[in-house]
């Protein structure tokens, strides 16, 4: 089938190419001539496992075109819109001007039958005012949101736990699903579920997905500030909590918290809904949920300073970490950044280092200094931070790394380093929930 895709960043682009490997003929448009330019050349434009060989084998199919001319989307059948819906300036809520000028640039080029499908997360209601913004073309709307994780985009595209349908009232009902049933063919024919619902509940059950998760993270990470406390070890305790199957053992990774472009912005999104409707106790709980994840952002910062005697001014820090999570090249909203420039606006001297993220975060973050290779980054540090849990980090040589060090002590921001190897080899180890009683800025000074 010929389908567009509208908007190619972090969701687009995977989208687009996605598809075109299912055997559909995509044409991605995006405002942005350079990541067109880029994705047009089947260049992947961010660091995104197996978007490349999906890109390259797209474009050389003949499947996968890319283009800055929305009159270039005429005459495809399904056109996805994944423009994004960030935070807006004021307030907690979505600016839907991306989305807003995406359908509008694409109104004058749509054909009666022709299917739109938004994918973007958005408030409840949206749909709904997007599908007035199509009247009188002809079109039919759905919304359909997507689940993938940056680093995992490629196979959580191909491989969804779920699709979601938000299909409209009345006539393009059954239009509207049996072409959704036809780009995702291969997908259903394997069995993956399907639920198809009205337009609000599929705008909520998106949103509920991402605070969910969201709640799971601040919980865990609120219960490992008591464990400090106390004595006890939030990983052993998260671990117990994963084998009762009610519970599950996902998204109870203690440490810094959750970032990026997504849990941050649709966490807040959902509470300003639920605040706009009244709904006081999930506006509460949300906002609690966000504090906790701010707050644990401020405690790595505070337990940097009492690993360096109390001050960190004037300190070598060396951060490990720039992305918001391993296996992807986005800053958006990263914990190890924010630590980090809580850290330099004290007055500490902080290296970063990051695999794939430095070059973005160095061009934002000038009062940061950026080494591309970790044990550079490390030569002379104070402190080391493990921020994100890049395998180049968790598998670094500990015996290696205190020879290179001025102290050899190390804050675990995501309890993913091997303790035992880590204190084996001399150093102070501290993980993130972890009141293992070792008196906190013992640091011992490297051999
Ligand atoms: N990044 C992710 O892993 C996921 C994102 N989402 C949702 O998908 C949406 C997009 O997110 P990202 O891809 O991360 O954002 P992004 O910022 O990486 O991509 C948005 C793209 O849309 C383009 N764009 C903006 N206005 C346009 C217009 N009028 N016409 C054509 N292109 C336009 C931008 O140039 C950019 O390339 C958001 O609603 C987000 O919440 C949903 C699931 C996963
Ligand atoms: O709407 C979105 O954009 C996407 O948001 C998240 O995906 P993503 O932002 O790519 O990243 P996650 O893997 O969910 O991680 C989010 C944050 O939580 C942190 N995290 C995750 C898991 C964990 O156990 N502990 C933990 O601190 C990560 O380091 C990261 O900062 C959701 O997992 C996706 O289902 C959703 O589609």
């Amino acid at each position: 089938m010929k389908v567009s895709v509208v908007g190619c960043g972090y969701l687009g682009a995977v989208h687009a190419a996605a598809l075109a490997s299912l055997g559909h003929h995509v044409t991605g448009l995006d405002t942005d001539a350079a990541k067109v330019g880029r994705l047009a050349r089947a260049e992947a434009p961010f660091h995104e496992p197996g978007l490349p060989a999906l890109l390259r084998d797209g474009t050389a199919s003949g499947r996968l075109a890319f283009t800055t001319d929305p009159a270039r989307l005429a005459g495809a059948r399904v056109h996805f819109i994944c423009v994004g819906t960030p935070q807006a300036k004021a307030g907690n809520g979505a600016d839907l001007g991306q989305l807003r000028r995406a359908v509008e640039a694409l109104r004058p080029h749509l054909a009666p039958g022709d299917l739109v499908v938004g994918k973007s997360t958005v408030p409840v209601g949206t749909a709904e005012g997007v599908e007035a913004l199509l009247a009188g073309t002809g079109a039919v709307l759905a919304w359909n949101p997507e689940f993938l994780r940056q680093g995992t985009a490629v196979a959580d595209s191909l491989m969804p736990d779920r699709l979601v349908y938000g299909l409209p009232e009345g006539d393009g009902r059954r239009a509207a699903r049996e072409l959704l049933d036809a780009v995702y063919a291969p997908l259903l024919e394997r069995g993956t579920p399907c639920v198809a619902t009205n337009f609000a509940t599929a705008e909520l059950i998106k949103v509920a997905a991402n605070a969910f998760l969201a709640l799971k993270l601040s919980f865990v990470n609120a219960v490992g500030e008591l464990c400090e406390q106390v004595g006890a070890d939030v990983v052993e305790l998260a671990g117990a909590l994963g084998h009762d199957a009610r519970i599950g053992s996902r998204y109870l990774q203690a440490g810094v918290g959750f970032g990026g472009g997504c849990l941050p912005k649709d966490l807040r999104s959902f509470r300003a809904q639920a605040q706009e409707r009244g709904v006081q106790s999930l506006d509460e709980l949300l906002s609690l949920v966000d504090g906790i994840n701010a707050a644990a952002r401020g405690r790595a910062a505070e337990a940097a300073a009492a690993m360096c005697g109390g001050e960190v001014r004037g300190r070598r820090i060396t951060v490990l970490g720039a992305a918001f999570k391993p296996h992807t090249d986005d800053t958006r909203d990263s914990p190890a950044l924010d630590i980090a420039l809580q850290l330099a606006a004290k007055g500490a001297l902080v290296t970063v280092s990051d695999p794939q993220a430095a070059g973005h975060a160095w061009l934002a973050h000038p009062q940061l200094s950026f080494q591309a290779d970790a044990m550079d980054a490390l030569r002379g540090a104070e402190l080391t931070m493990l921020l994100t849990e890049w395998p180049e980090f968790t598998g670094l040589d500990p015996v290696a790394v205190a020879a290179v060090v001025d102290r050899a002590a190390v804050l675990d921001g995501r309890n993913a380093l091997d303790a035992g190897a880590w204190r084996a080899a001399g150093w102070a180890y501290r993980g993130i929930g972890q009141g293992s009683g070792r008196p906190v800025g013992a640091a011992r000074t490297a051999a």
